[in-house]
């Protein structure tokens, strides 16, 4: 499977609209890749939180109709990255959307853990309640036969390795993490990302924003990482198109080698009862 991660740049300095144009054109240029990724809220930016009222839109609204059009031209599966989704309650969600290489809608996965400790996402924003994984039929080690099986999670669902192994049970192979990631905590990023890898025995596919909104500076550095947690591609802090080949067929491999997911022993015990005194 061949990915490409579009690390867009988003500034101030860009409207909306004109954004929306740019990445729609990079991603037609983007034929002859597999896969194509974007990062989370690009369209406003993930700390423009006085854009997400103006700039909601439902699933068939005009971000993802531009991306499906740009995908089918392309001829790639898309992950559109994440936009200010409004549900029909009026509910505002980060969701991230999955297109298919004829622009179909194939998936779509609201960001579980919302970031802000009460504030901003987290004020604004209802919180998703589905583990998503989706089934890309024609790439990675399946090709021909069902395909790769993609686990969805979006920026700060990245702290939480729990949301990581039920999407590993859930059949994962290939871990798609679109982010809006600020600059100064970057070494979390890299590091998360990786340990993901590592943890889950899968291909990390982790896309940041690059830029500076809202006044957050983003930690680009989007990375490609496989199932043994060798960083494969990484981008550096402006914006860059990053591809990579990925051989699905060494999750499974990995994972034979060095069992160590087989090995896992479910259903710990409670803690010993004043264990924590001795
Ligand atoms: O966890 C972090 O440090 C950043 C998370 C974040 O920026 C987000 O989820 O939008």
């Amino acid at each position: 499977m061949r990915a490409s991660l579009l690390q867009i740049a988003v500034n101030e300095d860009e409207t909306v609209g004109a954004r929306r144009e740019r990445v729609a054109s990079l991603v037609r240029e983007q034929a002859g890749s597999d896969l194509v990724v974007l990062p989370e809220l690009w369209p406003t930016g993930a700390f423009a939180y006085d854009l997400f009222e103006e700039y909601a839109e439902t699933l068939d609204g005009p971000t993802v109709t531009a991306m499906a059009a740009a995908a089918a031209e392309a001829s790639v599966w898309l992950h559109a990255g994440s936009v200010v989704e409004r549900a029909p309650d009026g509910t505002l969600y980060n969701t991230s959307v999955v297109l298919g290489p004829d622009g179909g809608l194939r998936s779509s996965y609201r960001k579980i853990h919302r970031f802000g400790f009460d504030k901003g996402e987290a004020a604004m924003m209802g919180g998703g309640e589905e583990i998503v994984t989706v089934r890309l039929p024609g790439t990675g080690a399946g090709t021909g036969t069902d395909g790769t099986v993609a686990g969805l999670a979006t920026c700060y669902d990245l702290r939480f390795p729990e949301q990581f192994r039920q999407l590993t049970d859930a059949g994962a192979e290939l871990l798609v993490i679109p982010a809006g990631w600020p600059a100064r905590r970057r070494e979390h990023w890299t590091l998360l990302a990786r340990a993901r890898a590592v943890e889950n025995q899968a291909y990390v596919l982790a896309c940041c924003s690059a830029g500076t909104h809202g006044g957050v500076e983003q930690a680009g550095h989007s990375r490609i990482i496989d199932p043994w947690g060798e960083v494969i591609a990484e981008a550096g802090e402006d914006e860059q198109i990053l591809t990579a080949d990925l051989d699905l067929s060494r999750v499974a491999k990995t994972r034979a080698d060095f069992p160590v997911l087989r090995d896992r022993v479910l259903g710990l015990p409670d803690p010993r009862p004043g264990a924590r005194d001795a």
